[in-house]
């Protein structure tokens, strides 16, 4: 490693990730070649402004982790000491650190630019040898001096502090060992990994809240664990949300079906946090008693939580959270900068979301609901980082150079009937599926998105500090792929073979967002100036649009960098500093330094020279790479609206954030409540009904399938109409097996349509006109993180159904749209003509269904829900599939559809008896465009 011989010294802060991302917007003035200069702004800044200190305090933190082994935190002592030294400090620390640690990790050597006269102070006590070197005192220790023995650096003078008048108590200038300096910092000669330096006396600063950690409230349950197995108990006959990492399958999480996870409790209005939410338990008395968790030591992992015998849906209570959370690329949290604090976001991203369905339904290169890595044809799109860094994972050179482990085989778990099935980790293989597509990209040249969320730990900034979840960082490259070894807990080897990809941000683009918030390119000349126009600058969106256009013909692998193996031939990456190895799997050496064939060890860091921005060979000229969501014409000219286009999500280029199409009527920012007017014409039903129902389907569909033998089907039957004297329906009756109950499917011609025509139409014009709220509602159980909202749209009339959006989707019947009366209406007749009996309702759910949207398998299962449901279809022909609810079905029979019938505009289809809900579920798949109103009649004040 270079001696920096002095403080200016450029070229090596260049080369430096953490001072080149705080210095580089700025290096580009002349005064900005200096970062003395700068960090004297800077610090006139802060003295004016102390409350900022602690945005400069995260920033030393971040600074003091080279090569992730030490964590440091350096804290003031109270927030009113002037931030100037920490600033100095800063350099200081940072000059130590980078200058003074052996590959062990001990301080041998310390160079202190600026301080050619230490020769004065007392080190010859120490055995400790000081040159001179231009204005930088180097101090050495003898070889065989004990690395462990403090360093004392004390002075009474300071040409800093000549230049820095403000500084006069060369005090501040913190000392090694233990010293604790007026700033509070505290460091150590010896610097191993993970170690966390305190300074244990350290205090927030007032006006700012001490950090709560989650309560943990009463646990009646408890996980006692033997080498054999883990028996969860409890002495309480309530429960309560817990929460326990679990060993081999990450996080067990119990909660009540609906009980959203607990947080921190949000702090109060003077800054003091506030009491912890009380937990109401919920009585379930000894329904869970005897409960075991019983790892198999097999490798597919079998764990009975028999919880709930009589629950109806177990997955409601248990949340393996590396379920949703842990994507394809993830590994065990292994990494000691997942932990470390992050600065507060200033700035919002250009593209960003809340939940990954926002993502997935607004931006082409991220579609993937669970996955990792999303891939299209072969390639990969978009690559999402997330928590669960693999060892050596990195965010270098300013985060434009990003090295992740991809493509699945992590160790898994999933919730299968009340079982938890967790699945050991294995060897990743270039033949797998997502691995293969990276390695495609990396044939090929073809860049990639990468997306983040805010549990990526080697993000410096935190995401959550301005409501993000998921930010899209921009286009990548992948300039080089290898595999190794990572050690693994779940796997008999004890380590799995993993490819590991680096990815490198595409020229073409501007400069990373990150890295401008808090500097800005411009004349501002201190950091509030450069926050505040952060803060005012608008946004551009050309700024992350990608030139497609070849612009360098360097070789793609630097000759210097790729040694052949004396094995195999093949050539390998020199990756790591420590040692080079055959990076190919199949090769006997692989993995392994070739004079000892010892595996290379577990402690390991880069070769600076691999670490650097390289050119990549041209991005293929066939690749268009737009990053910004295309928006739609909101008045498109065909009139059609609801097309599958139509029903993706919006990206708001006031503020950013990417959004579902949740409203009907128009495109609306959830983030700063920007609007577009959706104008399509109505669609008469004449232009739907005639779709091919089959189209959703692969088989070819028939107008009725029974796939249970033991449902009847009873002769169809024929009725009069009311109001059409001579016109007549039908009505097709299915009997469910051990009297569960009806199925009826009442059809009519098309003459006695045209009320229904008139239905749908006045559905359209209402819910244009905001007469009728059509809005897609979040779905109260499931396994995502974040909301995850309906594939459909919905309003209720009548009684409040709990089931979808509650009392807010719910308007009284006398104010109900005019549309839902009428269909309420038309279903009631039908009901009385083809089945003889009257029925009233009180409650209709009106569905809107866009094309290629569904609604998923459910049962009505609602609180005071009476025998008969019945709803009435518009527009074009859907499917609707029965099947028995999963508690009805032996453990080794797979579950398939029992009914399925074809629902055509003007149906009504009707579901009698309490059985169809308790024992099956039913989905609606439609074809195209189609509006649904669905009646019940639910006991009032049932909620
Ligand atoms: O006909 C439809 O769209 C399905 C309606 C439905 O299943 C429901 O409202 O529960």
């Amino acid at each position: 490693m270079r001696i920096p011989t002095s403080l200016g010294d450029k070229s090596l802060l260049e080369d430096e990730p953490f001072l080149s991302a705080f210095s580089a917007r700025r290096a580009r003035t002349e005064s900005e070649h200096n970062p003395v200069a700068f960090l004297g702004k800077v610090t006139r800044l802060l003295q004016k402004e102390p409350e900022n200190y602690r945005a400069v305090e995260e920033w030393l933190k971040l600074g003091f982790c080279p090569q992730d082994t030490v964590i440091f935190r350096l804290r003031h002592k109270t927030a009113n000491e002037p931030a100037c030294i920490i600033v100095e400090s800063f350099v200081k620390f940072y000059w130590y650190l980078f200058c003074g640690l052996d590959s062990m990790g001990f301080l041998r050597q310390l160079s202190l630019p600026g301080y050619q006269n230490l020769s004065r102070l007392g080190f010859d006590d120490l055995g400790i040898k000081m040159e001179s070197i231009e204005d930088t005192c180097l101090i050495k220790r003898e070889p065989n001096d004990d690395p462990m023995s403090p360093l004392t650096v004390l002075s009474d003078d300071s040409p800093l502090t000549s230049r820095r008048p403000s500084i006069t108590d060369i005090s501040t200038i913190p000392a090694i060992e233990n010293l604790t300096s007026s700033t509070g910092a505290i460091v150590s000669s010896r610097l191993t990994s993970p170690q966390v330096l305190d300074a244990t006396d350290a205090r927030p600063p007032e006006n700012e809240s001490p950090s709560v950690p989650d309560d943990p409230g009463p646990l009646p349950l408890a996980i006692h664990t033997t080498p054999n197995e883990s028996v969860l108990e409890t002495e309480s006959d309530s429960l309560v949300d817990y929460r326990t990492p679990l060993k081999g399958c990450g996080v067990l999480e119990l909660r009540p079906p609906g009980r959203r996870r607990r947080s921190s409790p949000p702090p109060t209005d003077n800054g003091k946090a506030s009491t912890p939410p009380s937990v109401e338990p919920l009585a379930l008395s000894g329904s869970y008693s005897g409960t075991q968790i019983k790892p198999d030591p097999s490798a597919e992992e079998t764990i009975s939580l028999d919880l709930m015998k009589a629950a109806d849906d177990l997955d409601n209570w248990l949340v393996l959270s590396p379920i949703e959370t842990k994507p394809d690329n993830a590994a065990p949290e292994s990494n000691t900068q997942n932990s470390l604090p992050k600065l507060p976001l200033k700035r919002l991203p250009p593209i960003w979301a809340q939940s990954r369905q926002e993502v997935c339904e607004s931006f082409e290169w991220f579609r993937s609901y669970q996955g990792g890595v999303y891939r299209n044809h072969g390639t990969v799109k978009g690559y999402f980082l997330s928590a669960f860094s693999a060892q050596r994972d990195c965010f270098a050179c300013d985060g434009k150079i990003i090295i992740s482990h991809g493509g699945g085989k992590a160790e898994s778990a999933r919730v299968d009937r009340g079982k938890v099935i967790t699945k050991n980790a294995e060897d990743q293989r270039a033949d797998d599926s997502s691995v293969s597509s990276l390695l495609e990209n990396y044939q090929r040249g073809q860049p990639l998105v990468l997306l983040i969320d805010d549990k990526y730990g080697l993000f410096p900034f935190d995401l959550t500090s301005r409501g993000v979840y998921m930010a899209v960082l921009g286009f990548y490259r992948i300039i080089h792929a290898w595999a190794e070894y990572q050690p693994s807990s779940s796997n008999a080897k004890g380590q799995v073979v993993r490819y590991k990809f680096a990815f490198q941000w595409c020229e073409g683009q501007d400069e990373p967002w990150w890295l401008e918030q808090y500097m800005n390119a411009g004349d501002s000349l201190t950091l509030n100036d450069a926050i505040e126009t952060l803060a005012k600058d608008s946004f551009k969106p050309e700024q992350t649009i990608i030139a497609p256009v070849p612009i360098s013909t360097s070789p793609l692998k630097p000759e210097n960098l790729y040694f052949p193996c004396s094995a195999c031939g093949k050539p390998s990456p020199h990756v790591y500093q420590q040692a080079m190895a055959c990076l190919h799997p199949a090769c006997h050496l692989f993995w392994m330094i070739p004079s000892t064939s010892d595996f290379l060890p577990s402690e390991l860091d880069y070769n600076p020279d691999f670490l650097t921005v390289i050119d990549p060979r041209p991005i293929p000229p066939s690749f268009r790479g737009e990053l910004l969501p295309r928006l739609l014409d909101p008045a498109p000219a065909n009139g059609v609206t609801t097309s599958y286009a139509y029903s993706r999500g919006w990206h708001c280029r006031k503020c950013g954030r990417l959004s579902c199409r949740s409203t009907w009527e128009h495109y609306q920012c959830p983030h700063c409540n920007d609007t577009r007017k959706i104008v399509g014409n109505i669609r008469p039903a004449i232009n739907l009904m005639s779709i091919d129902v089959s189209a959703s389907r692969k088989d070819k569909a028939k107008e009725i399938q029974i796939d249970d033998p033991a449902i009847k089907r009873v002769e169809p039957r024929m009725f009069n109409l009311f109001d059409c004297p001579g016109k007549v329906g039908h009505c097709h009756t299915f009997e469910l097996p051990d009297g569960k109950g009806k199925i009826h499917r009442i059809t009519t011609n098309r003459g006695p349509t045209v009320e229904v025509d008139r239905i749908f139409e006045a559905y359209q014009q209402q819910a244009s006109d905001g007469t009728l709220l059509f809005r897609r509602w979040p779905l109260r159980s499931h396994k995502l993180r974040g909301t995850l909202l309906t594939n459909y749209f919905s309003q209720n009339s009548g009684e409040t159904y709990q089931y979808v959006g509650g009392t807010d989707n719910t308007v009284p019947f006398d104010r109900a749209p005019p549309a839902v009366i009428q269909a309420r209406n038309l279903i009631e007749k039908r009901i009385e003509e083809a089945l003889g009996f009257p029925h009233k309702f009180n409650e209709v759910l009106s569905a809107a269904y866009m094309e290629q949207q569904k609604m998923a398998f459910h049962s009505d299962s609602e609180k005071g829900l009476g025998p008969v449901v019945a709803g009435l279809s518009m527009g074009s022909p859907a499917l609707m599939h029965f099947r028995r609810r999963l508690k009805y079905v032996p453990d080794d029979e797979q579950r398939t559809n029992v009914l399925t019938v074809v629902l055509r505009h003007g149906d009504v289809l009707v579901m009698e008896g309490s059985g169809v809900q308790d024992f099956y579920e039913h989905t609606v798949v439609p074809s195209n465009f189609r509006i649904a109103a669905t009646a019940r009649w639910i006991a009032p004040g049932h909620a």
